[in-house]
């Protein structure tokens, strides 16, 4: 695990005086759940997966110690690790009450201050009335009346764009994906019309967000949170000063898009989106938060880009990726789409149940390679048992995404990308398990915005295979035909750039898509 703060001795000894007493009060006589051994002090810190690919590791561990759940203490702290559907129902489903809380994280809750938002909030007063409003506004009848048609002018612009630039790089295609999610969630929070990826409100969010995003936990001070009491000027803790510039920017990042759609209310010239209907709204659940409703509603509009996103654009980029190596897939939609939508226009919302093959494209997307392979972290809030295996309170828990859904007693040849998993056989007849319940996350945490997400990723999804011919950059698809791609640690993980290319596939594409636009 790389540390990312700079430490001086005095630091380290200042953490040790700390450690040492943190460790004595948190060792327990009961048996805790499978794993590898503590050593004095610094617990399994050096156990503990690093350098890329944890979630394999994780994977590998559960072999190694025979037990789908493992147990590991760091610097005091304890984290466990889930690493089966099984488990993952048992504690993070059905005991959802004591799982559902969110651990520390003193770098980007305390320092940072970004305890406003609510994917890393802990559960409180706060957590639950921001939560209920977020879950309100992206129900699926929410999403079908008021944010389909903000997908479809958006997903229509973006077909627009790779028509006037087919060959895009790896950073081109992130700016594609960028521009798109971007948009349609400006719009729908904020009522803001994106123009670009480099839209000076995408632009504040996207640094926030990679902040906040990049292995949230494992700072020094995390480890060890007696040390965010060192003054700022103290050898070592120069991290007070990457927090406060880190700070100043959260705050910009709610607090901008917020006030220009006030001003624009304030003249009139807004359309309806999130603010405008959540500061109509007169039953609010903003007291007892220890917010105004001003503050309340600014911080509910500032959840929505920070975790919506940048999920979307790596599980289309995944999806780009996996149409390129699998051309037999592509084909295979391209034929569906070609039956049921023919080629005088595009795929619409109500195609959906004629596209079952795209649907499972779709699916297989978010399980072949996993948006957010280790989830966000929960933690529990009483302890717990498992198997006769003691959780204290305060643990951190991690759902390994990945290895759930790269089970091979769930998921056949879990590598290979095969939408027709999920179509029934005679053996199993409701196919293969929705990975949606698993890569949206669990319990009272799981992801409100996964209806609007699985909306956002057809339209695409469908829209481009319908469009499009998708390729390297030499025109090339099949097995190899991107080499060297690698995913980010962190609670997304980014696949590495790499070109493709985007061919209309038949010669009035170029006319169906304008006339959308219309
Ligand atoms: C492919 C797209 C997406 C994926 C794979 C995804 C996945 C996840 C996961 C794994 C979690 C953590 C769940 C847990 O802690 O157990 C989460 C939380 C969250 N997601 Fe999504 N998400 C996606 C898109 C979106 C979108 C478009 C929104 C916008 C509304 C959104 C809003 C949120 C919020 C607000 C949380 C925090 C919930 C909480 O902590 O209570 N997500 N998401």
């Amino acid at each position: 695990m790389a540390f990312e703060l700079a430490f001086s001795g005095t630091s380290v000894a200042a953490a040790l005086v700390a450690l040492s007493l943190l460790w004595l009060s948190t060792r327990s006589r009961k048996p805790h759940p499978p794993g590898p051994k503590p050593k004095f002090l610094i617990g399994n810190l050096k156990d503990l997966p690093s350098k890329g690919y944890e979630w394999v590791k994780y994977a590998a561990m559960t072999r190694e110690y025979a037990s789908d759940v493992l147990y590991f203490t760091v610097l005091g702290t304890p984290l466990l690790v889930i690493n089966s559907f099984e488990a993952a129902r048992e504690l993070l489903d059905k005991k959802g009450a004591l799982y559902s809380s969110r651990p520390r994280l003193v770098m980007i809750k305390e320092l940072m201050r970004y305890d406003w938002n609510l994917l890393l909030m802990s559960y409180g007063k706060t957590f639950v009335a921001q939560r209920r409003i977020v879950q309100q506004e992206f129900q699926p009848a929410v999403v079908t009346r008021l944010h389909r048609p903000v997908i479809v002018r958006e997903v229509t612009a973006l077909l627009s764009r790779l028509l006037a630039t087919p060959d895009v790089g790896g950073p081109a295609m992130v700016d594609h994906f960028r521009h798109l999610t971007g948009a349609i969630i400006m719009m729908t929070t904020y009522g803001h019309q994106a123009t670009s990826a480099k839209d000076r409100f995408i632009q504040i969010a996207e640094i926030v967000r990679e902040h906040a995003e990049s292995r949230p936990g494992f700072a020094l001070v995390d480890l060890c949170p007696p040390l965010k009491y060192l003054p700022t000027w103290f050898p070592g803790a120069s991290f007070h000063r990457q927090a406060a510039i880190e700070r100043a920017l959260s705050v910009r990042m709610r607090s901008e898009p917020y006030q220009d759609v006030k001003e624009r209310m304030a003249t009139g010239d807004v359309v309806s989106c999130l603010a405008t209907r959540l500061l109509a709204q007169d039953d609010l659940p903003w007291e007892g938060t220890g917010l105004t409703k001003d503050e309340f509603v600014r911080d509910c509009c500032g959840d929505v880009y920070s975790a919506g996103a940048d999920t979307a654009i790596v599980a289309m980029r995944n999806f780009v990726l996996a149409m390129i190596l699998f051309p037999g897939v592509q084909e295979c939609a391209q034929e569906e789409l070609d039956r049921v939508v023919g080629r005088d226009r595009l795929p619409t919302f109500d195609d959906r149940a004629q596209l079952p093959y795209v649907s499972n494209v779709v699916k297989e997307s978010l399980r072949w390679k996993a948006v957010s392979n280790l989830g966000v972290p929960h933690a529990t809030l009483d302890s717990d048992e498992y198997r006769g295996g003691y959780i204290p309170k305060g643990t951190t828990v991690l759902a390994n995404l990945y290895a759930m859904l790269h089970d091979e007693s769930v998921y056949a040849e879990p590598d290979e990308f095969n939408p027709d998993r999920y179509a029934p056989t005679p053996a199993k007849p409701s196919g293969e398990p929705d990975p949606a319940c698993a890569a949206f996350g669990f319990g009272r945490r799981v992801c409100p915005g996964r209806y609007f997400a699985d909306d956002t990723l057809f339209l695409t999804m469908a829209s481009l295979l319908h469009v499009f011919r998708i390729a390297n950059a030499e025109g090339a698809t099949g097995p190899g035909a991107v080499k060297d791609v690698h995913w980010s640690s962190g609670l997304v993980s980014h696949p590495s750039p790499f070109p493709a290319m985007f061919t209309p596939r038949f010669g009035a594409a170029g006319d169906v898509v304008h006339a959308a636009q219309l």
